[in-house]
């Protein structure tokens, strides 16, 4: 390996670390982070930057749009590279955090794919990201195992689901490693560590490495990906083009910028996938200033709302048009032991769902559970016998700016609102408290399910609040204010705080949290920037 950190000031971690973690993360490993934070992370900086600059058109009326000047790229006829054998049935993924008992739990679980979760279901503790690199690398080289408190012994059946990781967001810093005195970022840790560690191995095996992109909200933020890739690659000596990468389509400007995304990384992309939990909540982000594109409660906003639904269906024509997978996404029910007509109940949505996507011409699912996998199996057994559906070409669907950017229609009840208050403060307490993924009332809960419901009552108490136009009100006339706000949210943390759960004892700082958020001038960019000086992190 060749990086160097010649001429940098060396490598801080800001953390003690075990016999184990220190194998990990020894004096190479570090120059090799300190290699990809010196050359990228101008490059990030500026492409955040940039995100804030379009923020502000879009806070000034401008909407989101395809962009003129790539419509050479959109219109031309080319092709991504051909996906490899391992990726080319990929009908059920089943998505977990990097917990070692849950991975073992994952690869074993039947479905074809096991995503390994750095992001959206991960609180990036110290412990959580290094032993989650430590569990990983067991588990590509084959020996993973678990003995639970309770004496159960877990490790790896005969026919593992192939692993593809994600690494965090371009936003997130990572405050244990710091490079010349910054934090480098979450994303080149969680990316850079992995493909250190593993890249070679499961090359040799036709395993990838394979990554999944969350998050990103320009093709110029995949051209950042791809330059990463290609610098990686050479650096381990791999081919260009070795790393494969799917990526999530889950915000609203990255919706018109699909073609490019492919483009930018046409050498190695194999898919998109449409992260809908992310993309509802980037759809209020993006659009937290237009009065007229107020949503409903979450409950109402699903995938057959009509943007909802284009967003798909123009992901499936534009995957397929260009040769790569169209993946669909993640329905929130999970199993509900001891009530069965209530779990008959929330695999009969699942299943709805899964029949949807599968119907409009999607490749593949994710499930959030084991318990799903033989679920979400049947229904795409059932009406997908191709390994996928590359050949359906969607001609049909037309991208359609107007309908991508139409609000759903339907109401805000006091139920849906109490629903967001205590969803947020069950979420941000577990997440300070270590755990980024908990249910709650049954259903699956991660950083992105949870910034809807925070970006929601931002959104909502904002508009009621002022201007010429009337207040926003719930289904029984009374209007949104933050008096109710600061009632229910006073309640329900007193409620809480009394009630076993996870991160119990964090409900207050969360409560404060969210009181601060959801008052501020400014709706905040992300729920886990915000609490991450509050993390716990021993
Ligand atoms: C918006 C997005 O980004 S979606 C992608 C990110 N989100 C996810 O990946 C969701 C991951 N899912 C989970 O974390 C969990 O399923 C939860 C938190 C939703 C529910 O967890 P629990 O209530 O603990 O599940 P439950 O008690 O039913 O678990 C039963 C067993 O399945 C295992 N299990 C549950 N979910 C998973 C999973 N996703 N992967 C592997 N194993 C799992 C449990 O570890 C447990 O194992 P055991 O019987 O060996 O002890
Ligand atoms: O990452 C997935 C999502 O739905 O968000
Ligand atoms: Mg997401």
């Amino acid at each position: 390996m060749n990086a160097t950190v010649e001429n940098l000031p060396g490598p801080r971690l800001r953390h003690g670390l075990d016999a184990q973690q220190a194998g990990l993360l020894h004096a190479d490993a570090l120059a090799f982070l300190a290699d990809l934070h010196e050359r990228f992370e101008g490059r990030r900086r500026a492409l955040l930057a940039a995100r804030r600059e379009r923020q502000a058109r879009f806070d000034a009326g401008e909407l989101p749009g395809f962009l003129p000047e790539t419509r050479a790229i959109r219109e031309a006829d080319w092709r991504v590279a051909p996906i490899p054998a391992a990726l080319r049935d990929r009908r059920v993924e089943i998505t977990g955090p990097v917990d070692r008992k849950m991975i073992i739990n994952a690869l074993n679980s039947g479905a074809k794919v096991f995503m390994a979760d750095f992001e959206d279901s991960t609180a990036p503790t110290f412990a959580n990201l290094v032993d989650g690199q430590l569990n990983l690398r067991d588990a590509v080289a084959g020996t993973i195992d678990y003995r639970a408190p309770d004496g159960r012994a877990y490790a790896l059946g005969p026919d593992p689901a192939v692993l593809v990781v994600r690494p965090r967001g371009w936003h997130l810093p990572e405050r244990h490693l710091e490079i010349g005195g910054e934090a480098i970022a979450g994303a080149l840790f969680d990316f850079g560590l992995f493909a250190y560690h593993n890249a070679l191995a499961l090359h040799a095996r036709d395993r990838g490495p394979y990554f999944y992109l969350p998050k990103m909200e320009s093709h110029r933020e995949a051209v950042l990906w791809n330059d990463v890739m290609d610098h990686v690659e050479a650096v381990l000596g791999l081919q260009q083009g070795a790393m494969k990468a799917t990526v999530l389509i889950e915000t609203l400007p990255a919706v018109f910028e699909m073609d490019e995304i492919l483009h930018a990384l046409r050498t190695r992309v194999v898919g998109l996938n449409c992260g809908r939990w992310d993309y509802i909540f980037s759809y209020f982000k993006t659009l937290r200033a237009h009065r007229d594109r107020v949503l409903p409660e979450r409950g109402q906003v699903v995938m057959t709302v009509p943007f909802l639904r284009h967003y798909s269906e123009l992901l499936i024509r534009t995957c397929h048009r260009r040769g790569a997978f169209a993946m669909g996404g993640m329905a929130a029910q999970i199993p509900i032991n001891h009530d069965p007509a209530a779990n008959a109940a929330a695999l009969a949505k699942v299943r709805a769902d899964k029949l949807r996507e599968v119907s409009a011409g999607h490749d593949g699912t994710w499930v959030a559970h084991p318990a799903l996998v033989a679920v979400a199996r049947e229904v795409f057994d059932a009406h997908m016998p191709t390994p996928n559906q590359l050949h359906v070409a969607r001609a049909d669907v037309v991208a359609d700016r107007d309908t991508l950017l139409a609000p759903s229609t339907g109401t805000i009840t006091r139920g849906g609102f109490d629903a967001n208050v205590e969803v947020c403060l069950r979420y941000l307490a577990a997440w300070m408290d270590g755990l980024g993924c908990v249910p709650i009332h049954h259903l699956m809960e991660d950083a992105a399910t949870a910034e809807i419901a925070r970006a929601q009552l931002w959104q909502w108490l904002h508009h009621a609040d002022g201007g010429i136009a009337p207040p926003l009100a719930f289904d029984d006339g009374a209007p949104i204010d933050f008096a109710t706000f600061d009632a229910v949210l006073a309640a329900t943390r007193d409620r809480l705080a009394a009630t076993a759960m996870p991160g119990q004892a964090r409900i207050g700082d969360a409560a404060t949290l969210l009181a601060r958020l959801t008052h501020a001038d400014a709706l905040a960019d992300f729920l886990t920037l915000e609490a991450y000086a509050s993390l716990r992190d021993p």
